[in-house]
């Protein structure tokens, strides 16, 4: 069911100095900031040959990034993003499966304009996942 690697996703204090680090030290392909008010995130994509790093700031007030950056406030690893070619049927089959889905579990548009989901890292290995229908 899953495909690629999207995107592997690090939440920080301060995406504009992690973006410089990207750009600088790592020599990277580093996209301007986005503000993604949906989901209480500032993003930073920095793209590799085959996939891409998310770098991740909070924002707003409830931020569902804020607590893992109170427990980690230099940052860390947040999530994986994998592609999924149906978004609903992936849904459905994780549901049945007993996997947790988060929020409401209707899928939200995400940072590239396509539907994502988010399971809950306690069904995942202690690892957030992130689905993206390409
Ligand atoms: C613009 C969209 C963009 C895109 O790619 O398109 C994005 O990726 S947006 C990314 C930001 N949005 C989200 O992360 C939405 C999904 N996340 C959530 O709903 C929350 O972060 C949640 C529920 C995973 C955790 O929320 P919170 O930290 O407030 O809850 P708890 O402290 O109760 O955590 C429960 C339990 O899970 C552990 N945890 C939390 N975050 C992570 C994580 N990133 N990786 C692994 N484990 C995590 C936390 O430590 C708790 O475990 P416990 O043993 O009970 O302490
Ligand atoms: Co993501």
């Amino acid at each position: 069911m899953i495909g690629k690697l999207n995107h592997v996703a690090i939440a920080v204090p301060n995406v504009a100095a992690a973006a410089a680090v990207y750009r600088g030290a790592l020599g990277a392909t580093v996209s301007e900031a986005t503000p993604q008010p949906d989901h209480g995130v500032t993003t930073v994509f920095v793209e590799l040959p085959n996939t891409k790093i998310e770098l991740l700031e909070p924002l707003g007030d409830n931020s569902p990034i804020a607590k893992f950056l109170e427990k980690n406030p230099s940052g860390g690893m947040h999530h994986v993003c994998y592609e999924v070619e149906d978004i609903y049927a992936a849904r459905d089959r994780l549901k049945a499966e007993g996997a947790r889905v988060l929020g409401d579990g209707e899928p939200k548009i995400g940072a590239h304009g396509k539907p994502v989901l988010f399971l809950h890292p306690k069904d995942f290995c202690g690892t957030l996942v992130e689905i993206e229908q390409v």
